[in-house]
């Protein structure tokens, strides 16, 4: 059986989308998600993105991380899905239901109300989230953040300063994080500008994660170190992020089709 498949990236985050509305699809197995995101012999990419019916909303989008583990949101594949369905969309996802607007080579999407509380994240236990009494090697008093997905941001000097790819791993997987955890490291560069870099749960350090971008855009609005827009530099390119006044945050950046193909489900099953 051949599937096809769209593969996109938002910044550089990339995606094997595969529209399970057009085609008639196997179950996907975390086994089958590994293979076909794997870099060496698979398609590869950070998120698998299968697109379905709803009856919710105009479609459903559910997330794959490329270690397996299915998810409920992913800023960046809500752009490229915006991109492919090329007008405004109610989009339904594991973390609520998004509304898409397509822009210039890109879209805006409205992320809903980030929530703060220490069972929304979730933690193991309860804990001010706006600056936790938690340290691991260096990084310290952290922010955590649930905008669909569970997020922890650290405040530092200087991202680049940051072994990320060692302690990720080790913040992701600690048990303070009982559904594991995203991890980011800001930067605020000035009260409109913000640098960060982020180890995703279950795909690693990525080139840009917008579901971070909004987290980390929240967390800063909130210990008041920063407007209410704010722009994100990531190392994939840069995100605005905007907080309105009943809360709702709005994401707008690009998103890029890279190319169409196909492939046989034996060879990934
Ligand atoms: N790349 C994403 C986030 C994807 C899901 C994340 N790794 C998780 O496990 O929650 C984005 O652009 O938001």
């Amino acid at each position: 059986m051949r599937i096809s498949f769209t593969k996109m990236h938002g910044l550089g985050n990339d995606f094997v989308v595969i529209d399970g509305q057009a085609q008639i699809l196997p179950e996907l197995s975390p086994a089958a998600v590994r293979n076909i995101a794997d870099r060496h012999g698979g398609i590869g990419c950070d998120q698998l993105i299968l697109l379905e019916a709803s009856d919710k909303a105009d479609s459903k989008m559910r997330i794959f991380n490329a270690d397996g583990s299915e998810v409920e949101a992913c800023g960046n594949a809500a752009r490229a899905v915006a991109v492919l369905l090329g007008e405004k969309a109610a989009l339904e996802t594991a973390g609520g239901v998004i509304a898409l607007t397509p822009a210039e080579g890109g879209a805006s999407v409205d992320m809903g109300t980030p929530r703060f509380g220490w069972e929304e994240i979730p933690l193991q236990m309860p804990m001010n989230t706006n600056r936790m009494p938690v340290a691991w090697d260096g990084l310290e008093n952290p922010a955590a953040v649930n905008v669909g997905n569970p997020h922890v941001i650290f405040f530092v000097e200087n991202v680049a300063d940051v072994p990320l790819s060692d302690l990720g791993p080790q913040i992701e997987h600690d048990p303070l994080f009982p559904e594991r955890v995203n991890v980011n490291v800001a930067s605020v560069k000035d009260r409109k500008t913000i640098e960060l870099r982020v180890w995703e749960r279950g795909a690693g350090l990525t080139k840009a994660c917008g579901t971070g971008a909004c987290a980390t855009a929240a967390a800063a609005i909130r210990r008041g170190l920063t407007e209410k827009r704010v722009i994100v530099h990531l190392p994939g390119g840069a995100l605005e992020i905007e907080q309105a006044g009943d809360g709702r945050l709005t994401m707008t950046g690009p998103a890029t089709e890279s190319f169409r193909g196909s492939f046989e489900w034996d060879d990934f099953a």
